[in-house]
């Protein structure tokens, strides 16, 4: 189709099978874009066309069965062998084996391998390697290498995430050697395959944009160890537009549903009223409609910001590599979490149908839960922003000037909220940047006071991990809340526009504190009164929202074959759709199903069960 632009081919990809997760997904979203981000250009010349053609199909092979969060542990080794220029991967031991990559069970032929890297006797840290797992010619697995899927998930069912070892002993030696002796004089393309074929690789192979192994084993080290994280900052930023769109089409379908479903007389003998028309259909659908607005607007901002940084990366400068990892996967994490529970919530106010696949709704809950876990563990990410939260603090303490989104940090805390009835979005930005700026120092202050009492550094983080926990979630909060309020108060929105979106970022912020009110109020910066005025707001937010709520999900704008729901159709038919689903059943094809004679029959008509002996033959 000519499509170059990462995120219109994905949105075309969406269309195109919009029910199956694409058995090539981690060939785009990581594999390509490591070799892009990672390879050196003789390396991109080599595979990129390779890979842009699907030659090479390939994928980002890292977690391993005993490691996964911890990268620094994985087991699996490559070893530099200047003798032969090659490096010898080698998986040790059980748990060093690959497991969970995505399509690497029977789609890849190659994948980026992150193993630890020995030379000279050394060990310099976990570096990527491109490896051929599979054959170009008849797809069948090369020698020394052992890879499978892992059985089925919890969703994801066609992507079929693997297994994969390296196993150095199984190939001999003087074999080895002897390939590699052939090495200048074989076309380039055939090296590939002919030196993974032997688990050995050539020395070219490992994508050393930063990091350098020469020809004599000497390791020189990268500007920043932490270069070689970059395809996961680049998943992770956008993997906070994927929880949106997920949350978003949730919306969609239950908001939509709950403007046809009508239950319940209002009064005896009046008229079912539509249940969108409850107040507890509004209290949790609402805010969620409100969270998906948010969300979206935090992902294009982030992924924005990667694009921005990635830039100043490749001009060689650094600096902004940390900002944009607490960014990254604080907001990952965040955003998962409110789109995941957020998606649940949408399939319970579905009622039965909610439960049904032709709700559409399961399909997108696990489609979007493994966000909360892959691309770094949710508060694993929330404990990497928090690291970077206390040393804004301390920098902020001796008197130094912090980046932008973390300028409240250090603030005075002995203020009160200025919310008033009217609940203006200043002063909301204002609660959450209390809220946050307090949650950062009280986090602070318990490392601190454990490290005075004779805690040791690693031991204060642990015992206060609940706490810095609670600090980085409230920073993203804040985060959401303030872009939100940035975004509808652009010169660029209609007067009209600003006017509903007001109301959708002012329940947005106003919920936030209501479900989270302990966290705002322990420190008596709101006031019993004041939580009365947002406790109104709330509710009559809702009867403005009310009017608008089905235009506000039909401007996401997903189409129906998109949605694959019966219940979100844009058209309301949803119980034509309900039927026509349950009439093409495959049990409905025929009048009795086979297991009547099988099983049932021999237990309503035991004399008769010849048939079923004759079935049971068939
Ligand atoms: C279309 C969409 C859908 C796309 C759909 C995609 C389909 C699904 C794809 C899933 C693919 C995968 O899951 S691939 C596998 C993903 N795996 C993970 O994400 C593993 C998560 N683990 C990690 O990222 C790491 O190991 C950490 C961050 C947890 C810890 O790393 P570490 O090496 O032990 O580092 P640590 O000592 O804690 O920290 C050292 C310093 O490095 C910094 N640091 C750590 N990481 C980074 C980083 N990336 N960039 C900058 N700086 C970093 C720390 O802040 C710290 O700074 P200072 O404080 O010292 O200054
Ligand atoms: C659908 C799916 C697709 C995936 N695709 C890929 C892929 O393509 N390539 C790939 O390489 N990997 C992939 N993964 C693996 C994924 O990246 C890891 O599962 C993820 O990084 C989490 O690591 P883990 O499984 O080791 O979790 P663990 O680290 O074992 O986490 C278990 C628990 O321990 C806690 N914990 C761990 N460390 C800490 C800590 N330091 N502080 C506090 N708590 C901690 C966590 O919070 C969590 O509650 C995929 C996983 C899934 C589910």
């Amino acid at each position: 189709m000519g499509i170059t632009d990462m995120q219109e081919a994905f949105y075309y990809r969406e269309c195109a099978a919009a029910h199956e997760n694409s058995p090539l997904g981690l060939h785009y979203a990581m594999f390509l874009p490591t070799i892009n981000k990672q390879a050196t250009p003789e390396q991109k010349k080599k595979w990129l066309p390779l890979a842009e053609n699907y030659k090479m199909i390939g994928t980002y092979a890292q977690t391993e069965l005993g490691h996964g969060t911890f990268i620094r542990g994985l087991e699996t080794t490559a070893t530099y062998d200047p003798k032969t220029k090659e490096f010898i991967l080698d998986s040790p031991t059980l748990t060093s084996k690959k497991y969970w990559p995505g399509c690497l069970g029977k789609t890849s032929n190659h994948c980026v391998v992150m193993a630890q890297l020995y030379t000279q006797g050394k060990s310099h840290g976990p570096h990527m390697f491109m490896v051929q797992i599979r054959s170009m010619e008849d797809h069948s697995v090369l020698p020394g290498i052992e890879v499978g899927v892992i059985g089925n998930k919890f969703g994801y069912g066609t992507n079929d995430n693997g297994f994969l070892s390296f196993d150095k002993l199984r190939i001999p030696r003087e074999n080895m050697l002897m390939r590699y002796s052939q090495v200048g004089r074989i076309p380039r393309e055939n090296m590939l395959m002919r030196y993974s074929q032997v688990s050995r690789i050539p020395r070219e192979n490992m994508l050393m944009r930063y990091s350098q192994v020469h020809e004599d084993g000497t390791y020189v080290k990268p500007q920043n160890a932490k270069l070689a994280y970059g395809s996961m900052v680049l998943i992770r930023s956008s993997i906070v537009s994927d929880a949106a769109r997920g949350l978003a089409q949730a919306c969609v379908i239950s908001i939509r549903y709950s403007a046809v479903r009508r239950q319940t007389e209002a009064y005896p003998g009046g008229e079912e009223p539509q249940i969108l028309d409850y107040q507890t259909q509004q209290y949790r659908l609402f805010p969620l409609l409100a969270s998906a607005y948010s969300l979206q607007l935090a992902g294009k901002y982030v992924f924005n910001t990667y694009l921005e940084v990635n830039d100043q990366i490749e001009k060689g400068n650094l600096e902004s590599m940390p900002e944009l990892h607490a960014l990254s996967a604080g907001l990952k994490a965040f955003s998962t979490y409110e789109a995941s529970a957020g998606i649940e919530v949408c399939r319970i106010c579905c009622g039965g149908h909610g439960y049904s696949q032709a709700s559409g709704l399961p399909k997108i809950y696990v489609d979007v839960v493994p966000g909360c876990t892959y691309e770094g563990e949710n508060t694993v990410m929330m404990l990497q922003t928090a690291r970077y939260l206390m040393k804004c603090y301390s920098r902020a303490k001796q008197g130094q000037k912090l980046p932008g989104f973390v300028q409240y940090i250090g603030q005075n805390l002995n203020k009160k909220s200025c919310m008033s009835e009217e609940v203006a979005l200043g002063c909301l930005v204002m609660a959450y940047e209390h809220r946050a700026a307090r949650l950062v120092e009280a986090a602070a202050m318990r490392m601190q006071s454990l490290i005075q009492g004779g805690k040791k550094q690693h031991e204060a983080w642990n015992g206060s991990s609940v706490q810095l926990f609670w600090a980085a979630k409230a920073h993203c909060h804040l985060f959401c809340v303030k872009n939100f309020v940035d975004a509808i108060q652009a010169k660029s929105l209609s007067s009209k526009t600003v006017t509903v979106m007001k109301s959708v970022c002012q329940l947005y912020g106003v919920h936030g504190i209501l479900e989270n009110l302990g966290e705002f109020m322990q420190d008596g910066f709101f006031s019993g009164e004041q939580v009365g005025y947002l406790q109104r707001k709330m509710l009559a937010l809702f009867e403005n929202i009310r009017p608008n709520a089905v235009a506000l999900v039909d401007a996401f704008d997903y189409p129906d074959m998109v949605l694959g729901s019966c219940l979100g159709r844009y058209d309301g038919q949803v119980y034509q759709a309900l039927y026509d689903y349950a009439k093409s059943a495959p049990m409905n094809q025929t009048e009795i199903h086979s297991t009547y004679y099988k099983h049932l029959k021999p237990l309503i008509n035991p004399e008769t069960t010849s048939d079923a002996m004759q079935f049971a033959k068939l």
